[in-house]
C-alpha cells in the first residue's frame, strides 16, 4: 500500500501552526473547514486565472497591438469606432440602440449648460464685449506659448473690436421668453443625473468637470442589461432596420420616456437654440459650445423624432468620455493573411493616463491623436494649460519612453474640419498661442504650424531614428478616414512583418 504523508505532518512547521488545537469544537471544526474550503476555491481561481491569461498570451503572441493614445477629446474613441465600421460593422449595428442614451444625454446635458450660462447672464445683458473676446477665462493667467512657457496671450488687439457689438435681446421680452422655456424645459433638464448614472453605472470620477461621464470597456451591453435586469441577443446583420426592429424590446424605460419629452420639447428645444441671445453669447464667445453639443442640437429634429435610432454619423458625434483602457479586437486580412488587431482606446483625461503604461511593454504601434482645432481651448482638468500645449507636452513623453523606442508610431493631427471652421469665423491663433505671431492667419499657415512643432519634438526625442507617419485628419468623416485607416494599416503591417521575420 503506498503510504502518503498526513495531512497535518510534524516535520513542517507551518502545517504544526495550522494544525487544529486538540480542543476544538464543532463549530469552530465547521468554520475552519468552511474557510479551508474557501481559501481552496481561491487558491484553484488564481491558478484557473493564470492559465487563461498564459493561453491569452500565447494566442496574441503574433497578434498586432495598437495603442490610441491622446488627450481627452482628442477623437481617440471616434477612432476606434471608424475601425470597428470598417473591420467589424455588425458590432456596431449591434450596439446602435445603446447609443441612443449617450445622445440624449449629449443634448439634455447641452441645454442644462445653455440655461445655466443664460441665467448668470440675465443680469448683465447690456455688459456685453466686444467679439473675439474671450473674458469668461482670464488669458493673462494661462499658458498660451508651446513649451508652456507661462507668457499668457497678448490682450485683444484694438483691431478686434468690433464698431458696433452685437446687442442681444433686450430685458423684458426675451427673458420672460427665456423664463418661458426655462420652465417647460425642466422636467427634461431634471433628467441629466438619471441619464449619467444609466452611463457611468454609479461611477463619479473625481475632478471630471463640466459633469462629464466616464465608461468603461463593454458600457454598451451593461447599460441596456441595468436597465432591464437581462440582455437579448440579437442576430447580427448590417442592417440598420435591426436595431430598429430590436430596439423596442430593449428599450431602457427612461430612455423611452426622454424620447417622448423630447418630441414634446422639440419646438422649445428649436426656440432656445434659435433664440437671439443665445445666437448673440455663441457670437461673442461668451456661451462656448462642445462640437457634439452644436451637432446634435443641429439635428434636433431628427434625434427627437419618435423612434430615434442613431445614424452611423450620428455615433461618430456622440460624445462619452473613456475610463480606463478598453481592448477592441479585430480581424485583418491583407495579402491572405488573417491577422488579429488588439485596438486599445485609453481614457485621455491627466487622470485616466497612469492606466496606459502596462500596455506599452508589448505594444506594436500607437496612433497619437491630436487635435488642431484645440488651439484655443484649455484643459479642462487643468485650466491654465493650453490644449496644444498638453498635446506637445504628451507626445514629447510618448517619444521619449524607453518602453516605446521601437514602436511603429503614426500622429494624427485632428479636427481639421473644426480648425477650418473656427479661421473661417476669424479666430485667430496668435491670441492664444503667442509664439504664432504674425504668421498669416489662413489654415494652410496653421496646420503646417502646428505640424512642424509636432516634428520637432519627434526629432528631438528620436534616438532610434525612427519614422514618423504624419496624418491630417478629420476622424468624423467617414470615407477620408477609411483611406487613411488602409495606409496606416499597410505601414504597419509592412513594419510587423519585418519584425516577425516574415519577409
Ligand atoms: N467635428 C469633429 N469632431 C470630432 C473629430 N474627432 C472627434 N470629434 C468629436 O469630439 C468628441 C470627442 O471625441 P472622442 O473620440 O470621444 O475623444 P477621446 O479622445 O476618446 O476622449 P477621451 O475618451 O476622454 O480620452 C466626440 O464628440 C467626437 O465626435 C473631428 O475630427 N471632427
Ligand atoms: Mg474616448
Amino acid at each position: 500500500m503506498i503510504r502518503t504523508p498526513s495531512l497535518y505532518s510534524q516535520d513542517d512547521p507551518i502545517t504544526a501552526a495550522l494544525k487544529p488545537s486538540p480542543s476544538e469544537t464543532e463549530h469552530e471544526r465547521a468554520v475552519r473547514l468552511a474557510s479551508e474550503a474557501e481559501a481552496k476555491r481561491i487558491s484553484e481561481q488564481i491558478d484557473d486565472d493564470l492559465r487563461e491569461e498564459r493561453e491569452r498570451l500565447k494566442r496574441r503572441k503574433g497578434d498586432v497591438k495598437l495603442l490610441l493614445l491622446g488627450q481627452a477629446e482628442s477623437g481617440k474613441s471616434t477612432l476606434q469606432k471608424q475601425f470597428q465600421l470598417m473591420y467589424n460593422p455588425n458590432s456596431l449595428n449591434q450596439e446602435r440602440a445603446s447609443w441612443t442614451t449617450v445622445i440624449y444625454f449629449n443634448v439634455v446635458h447641452s441645454l442644462k449648460h445653455i440655461l445655466a450660462i443664460l441665467e448668470n447672464w440675465d443680469d448683465s445683458l447690456d455688459g456685453v464685449e466686444s467679439p473675439g473676446d474671450d473674458s469668461s477665462q482670464s488669458h493673462s493667467s494661462r499658458r498660451g506659448g508651446f513649451g508652456g512657457n507661462d507668457s499668457g496671450s497678448p490682450s485683444p488687439s484694438p483691431m478686434d473690436v468690433s464698431p458696433s457689438p452685437i446687442r442681444l435681446e433686450p430685458r423684458d421680452g426675451g427673458a420672460v421668453q427665456i423664463a418661458n422655456l426655462r420652465r417647460r424645459l425642466s422636467p427634461l433638464i431634471a433628467t441629466d443625473e438619471q441619464l449619467a448614472d444609466r452611463l457611468s453605472g454609479g461611477i463619479t470620477v473625481s475632478g471630471s468637470g463640466k459633469g462629464s461621464v466616464f465608461v468603461r470597456s463593454g458600457w454598451q451591453s451593461r447599460t441596456v442589461e441595468s436597465a432591464l435586469g437581462r440582455i437579448r441577443k440579437r442576430p447580427s446583420s448590417e442592417d440598420e432596420r435591426y436595431a430598429r426592429e430590436g430596439a423596442d424590446e430593449q428599450q431602457d424605460p427612461l430612455v423611452k420616456e426622454i424620447g417622448r419629452m423630447l418630441q414634446l420639447c422639440e419646438n422649445d428645444i428649436q426656440e432656445l437654440w434659435n433664440h437671439p441671445t443665445v445666437k448673440g453669447l455663441m457670437a461673442k464667445r461668451k456661451l462656448k459650445l462642445d462640437e457634439w453639443s452644436e451637432f446634435f442640437l443641429r439635428h434636433i429634429h431628427r434625434v427627437a423624432a419618435p423612434e430615434y435610432i442613431p445614424s452611423t454619423d450620428d455615433i461618430l458625434h456622440a460624445r462619452i468620455q473613456t475610463m480606463g483602457v478598453a481592448e477592441h479586437t479585430f480581424d485583418v486580412n491583407l495579402h491572405g493573411k488573417n491577422v488579429t488587431w488588439h485596438l486599445f482606446d485609453v481614457g485621455g483625461a491627466r487622470g485616466q493616463r497612469h492606466t496606459w503604461v502596462p500596455y506599452f511593454d508589448d505594444a506594436n504601434a500607437i496612433i497619437f491623436v491630436a487635435p488642431v482645432s484645440a488651439f484655443d481651448q484649455y484643459l479642462e482638468e487643468d485650466p491654465r494649460t493650453n490644449r496644444i500645449d498638453d498635446s506637445l507636452q504628451l507626445f514629447t513623453q510618448i517619444c521619449s519612453n524607453a518602453l516605446l523606442k521601437n514602436v511603429h508610431l503614426v500622429l494624427f493631427l485632428n479636427k481639421t474640419d473644426l480648425l477650418r471652421a473656427k479661421l473661417d469665423r476669424g479666430l485667430r491663433v496668435k491670441k492664444y498661442i503667442t509664439s504664432f505671431g504674425d504668421r498669416s492667419n489662413d489654415y494652410e499657415t496653421v496646420v503646417q504650424y502646428f505640424r512642424a512643432h509636432f516634428l520637432q519634438v519627434h526629432r528631438k526625442n528620436n534616438e532610434n531614428r525612427r519614422v514618423l507617419y504624419t496624418h491630417f485628419t478629420s476622424v468624423v468623416d467617414t470615407k477620408a478616414t477609411q483611406r487613411i485607416i488602409g495606409n496606416v494599416r499597410d505601414s504597419i503591417f509592412r513594419g510587423y512583418l519585418q519584425s516577425a521575420a516574415l519577409v
